[in-house]
């Protein structure tokens, strides 16, 4: 029987690079591929054709013994990632760019080349999630059997936030080697491998063009026009000007270069509004503004087959609106395409752009609906 062949994402991190080692000790066909998805040549920040993590990336797969090859996506994460990402901040919208480039880049494009040109059967990625299938795919069943993503073991690393618009297609042959693992064990096994350039390195932010970016704020100024707009309480009153929306995400805290008013508990975004251009602005990090009560999300990708609102009891559906913030209870409410999300907890710093993603008592990510308007703060 054929073994089967398995593509592995190298990023260049330990995580993939465990990952690999992983694939290779249970027996599989291994090939390891690095995307390059962003051109810090034509950005000019570096004059190197190969990125330190494409030279790690490498290096870890030479070790193993795998073949490793490149693919270049810069122009789908361009298209499809980078100009979504500059519309959503003129428009004054939070976005979460890891979630874009899942959806239509490492298990879009990348699955097809997977497929297409590498021959696989399974394409795995170092993401902390794990799928009633097994780490491995090792429980699967029946052909078309459904499948069902839960978060990984590691409370701190799940990265099922940001895999909220996988397909059940999509997780069908993915794997998720790590699902079962500890950040710490994971490191371990890096360590004992001797991959030690990737041992060392920095958390990566996961997102190509604001990993290496100090001053983020410049960065956006080179892309998005200015657009001058207001600085105002909600009752009115005037306290600053800007140069862009774009500036400004809610729930941070607004730098008082802006500012003509001094406060000691300083201003923080309450909301933008696109029209007028105004920041909206109330006084302290904990004012009652910045607690959402009521919002309203599109139809969400569930990832279930038949829809979890029907097929769960509601006490058990909890949500997410940040990868790192435990998952609190909510009530749901479905009016036409449009879903109204009830949190049991006021949820701080809610903002349209983000994705509320849902999961149930028992740890399964049931898919996640982007959120399209604030109804009631505290
Ligand atoms: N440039 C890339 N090329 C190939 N695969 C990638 C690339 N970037 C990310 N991946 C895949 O997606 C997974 C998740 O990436 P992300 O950057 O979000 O997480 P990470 O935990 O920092 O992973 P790592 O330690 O492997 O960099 C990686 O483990 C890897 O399998």
């Amino acid at each position: 029987m054929k073994v089967p062949r398995v593509v592995i994402g190298m990023s260049g991190g330990v995580d993939s690079a465990v990952s690999a080692f992983l694939l290779k000790k249970r027996g599989y066909d291994v090939i390891g591929v690095h995307m390059i998805n962003w051109d810090s040549q034509e950005e000019g920040i570096s004059s190197c054709p190969r990125s330190k993590d494409e030279v790690d990336a490498r290096s870890v797969c030479d070790k193993l013994k795998i073949p490793f090859h490149t693919v270049n996506f810069v122009k789908e994460y361009w298209n499809n990632v980078f100009l979504r990402f500059l519309e959503n901040y003129q428009f004054g919208r939070t976005t979460v760019p890891d979630i874009d480039c899942n959806q239509s880049i490492k298990f879009d494009v990348f699955h097809k080349i997977a497929q297409e040109k590498f021959d696989a059967d399974f394409i795995a990625t170092g993401h902390y999630a794990t799928t009633s299938f097994g780490d491995f795919q090792q429980n699967k069943n029946e052909p078309d059997e459904e499948i069902r993503l839960f978060s990984g073991r590691d409370p701190l690393k799940d990265q099922t936030f940001f895999l909220c618009t996988v397909t059940q297609e999509q997780l069908r042959r993915a794997m998720f080697p790590l699902g079962s693992l500890y950040k710490s064990d994971v490191k371990r096994i890096a360590e004992e491998q001797g991959f030690h350039s990737v041992v060392q390195k920095p958390e990566s932010m996961g997102i190509c063009f604001i990993g290496k970016k100090k001053r983020f704020s410049e960065f956006l100024d080179e892309y998005i026009e200015p657009k001058p707009g207001r600085i105002v309480l909600k009752d009115g009153k005037i306290i600053g000007n800007h140069h862009g929306i774009h500036q400004f995400t809610i729930g941070k805290r607004i730098n008082g270069k802006y500012l003509e008013e001094r406060s000691h508990f300083g201003f923080f975004v309450s909301d933008i509004k696109p029209e007028s251009g105004d920041v909206v602005a109330c006084e302290g990090s904990h004012h009652p503004h910045l607690y959402a009560t009521k919002f309203l999300i599109e139809q969400p990708n569930w990832i279930p087959i038949s829809n979890p609102l029907k097929s769960y009891p509601p006490s058990e559906i909890m949500c997410r609106i940040q990868r790192t913030h435990p998952p609190v209870p909510c009530i749901l409410e479905k009016c036409g395409d449009i879903i109204s999300v009830v949190p049991r907890l006021p949820l701080r710093a809610t903002a349209p752009g983000q994705m509320c993603v849902f999961y149930t008592t028992k740890n399964e990510c049931l898919g996640g609906g982007e959120i399209i308007k604030i109804q009631d703060t505290l």
